[in-house]
């Protein structure tokens, strides 16, 4: 069969674009009301974030980790709806393919608390130290 005719491809590209774009949308939104864990990682993001901005330190380290964490919370959210598709029941892989899951977002978790400590502490104790050295 004859292929259709390509229509203007940078038309064609912004459409599909906007399409990708809004289908991406559905799923943070789908995500951020059914999971209380990526709603948690979101709003500490927010205050890790703001901290840094407020002790003038570069939040470049807080936004990666943030976006690593979120976005495996993303693809554990996609995990469990394909594990719970595919296996409604009881099975030993599935439960392989959802801890897995869930331990990758683990993972990320606690490197995310390493690194938010190791860019927040030294200046938040620089704040603190002196006001505790005048004390009498
Ligand atoms: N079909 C299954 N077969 C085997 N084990 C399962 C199955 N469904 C869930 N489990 C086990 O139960 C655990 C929790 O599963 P569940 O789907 O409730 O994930 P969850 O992390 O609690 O999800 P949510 O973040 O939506 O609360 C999984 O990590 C897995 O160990």
């Amino acid at each position: 069969m004859k292929p259709a005719p390509a229509p203007s491809a940078s038309a064609l590209s912004w459409r599909r674009w906007w399409r990708s774009a809004g289908f991406a949308w559905a799923g943070l939104r789908r995500t951020w009301s059914t999971q209380p864990n990526f709603r948690i990682e979101v709003w500490l993001g927010v205050v890790a974030s703001g901290l840094c901005l407020a002790l003038r330190v570069s939040p470049a380290p807080v936004l990666l980790c943030c976006g690593l964490v979120l976005g495996l919370e993303l693809v554990n959210t996609a995990a469990e709806a394909l594990t719970d598709l595919i296996s409604p029941e009881w099975h030993p892989q599935a439960k392989i393919a959802k801890d897995a899951a869930a331990g990758a977002v683990l993972v990320a978790s606690i490197v995310s608390v390493l690194v938010g400590l190791a860019v927040l502490l030294p200046p938040l104790a620089a704040l603190i130290r002196p006001a505790l050295s005048s004390q009498p």
